[in-house]
């Protein structure tokens, strides 16, 4: 569904992103973890088209995405910070991206109202808490039954309740067979999620694999202690030889 073909991008003397070559299918939760400044956003925004890279390709559905932008109607985004204009009301910002949306009469409102965010409809997006403007961009990235989400760090600053509605419905997402691209440092909220990992390292990829794949690798069961045990053996990683890391079984 996306296949990236050996993409670079670097910011002055920063390498983001290094000879990134990989696909995404549908029905796959792929779950992007690495440190900060790893690449992890550049190379979602990269999809988006948000960031250019310097050279390699992108498709999506087979069509290069270089200079389209119809193909970013099939993708829900959800970014890590959510920008939007201080003044507009909640109700006005949703009623303005569904007048915009007239391809898409029907909106998927379950998180609009799972959210609480119909008693809020007055209020302005610069008054809101983070919280409250993470459940603004959640339901955005749902709002029109897209086939890809793309989701930058979903649950950060979600109370547990709000997080549990975000990952119920992502799991709903996964069982229809739609592509989710996803970030979190938060390893456990990627737990009931995740199909496959990519685990990124100063803009390359040390790993790409299914979880069930690495889960068998490691012998452990829970992706932070496949994670753990991964990073332990990073070495082996670099070279890109997991068959010589030892497994916990
Ligand atoms: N617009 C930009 N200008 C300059 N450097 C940038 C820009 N965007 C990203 N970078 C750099 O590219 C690298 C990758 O950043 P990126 O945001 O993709 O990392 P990340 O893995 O998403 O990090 P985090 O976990 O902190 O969100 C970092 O070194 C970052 O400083």
């Amino acid at each position: 569904m996306i296949e990236i073909k050996n993409i670079n991008k670097r910011f002055k003397k920063q390498w983001a992103l290094n000879a990134i070559t990989a696909s995404f299918q549908k029905g796959q939760v792929v779950s992007l973890i690495g440190p900060n400044g790893s690449g992890k956003t550049t190379l979602l925004k990269s999809i988006l088209g948000l960031v250019r890279p310097d050279s390699g390709s992108i498709y999506f559905q087979g069509q290069l995405i270089d200079r389209s932008v119809a193909y970013r109607k099939q993708i829900g985004y959800m970014p890590q910070i959510g920008r939007y204009p201080d003044n507009m009301k909640i109700g006005q910002l949703f009623d303005m991206i569904r007048s915009i949306r007239k391809d898409h009469p029907k909106s998927d409102n379950e998180l609009y109202a799972g959210f609480g965010l119909d008693g809020m409809a007055d209020k302005t997006m610069r008054s809101l808490s983070g919280g409250t403007r993470q459940k603004v961009s959640a339901t955005l990235a749902f709002l029109f039954d897209p086939d890809v989400f793309i989701l930058d760090e979903p649950t950060a600053g979600l109370d547990p309740l709000s997080s549990e509605i975000l990952k119920e419905k992502i799991l709903q997402e996964k069982e229809k067979g739609k592509l989710v691209l996803i970030t979190s440092h938060v390893l456990s909220d990627l737990e009931d999620l995740t199909t496959d990992v990519m685990y990124l390292h100063e803009g390359k990829i040390l790993v790409h694999k299914p979880f069930a794949e690495l889960q068998d690798i490691t012998g452990e069961e829970k992706l932070s202690k496949v994670i753990a045990h991964l990073m332990k053996h990073s070495l082996s990683l670099q070279e890109n030889t997991l068959s010589t890391i030892p497994t916990n079984k």
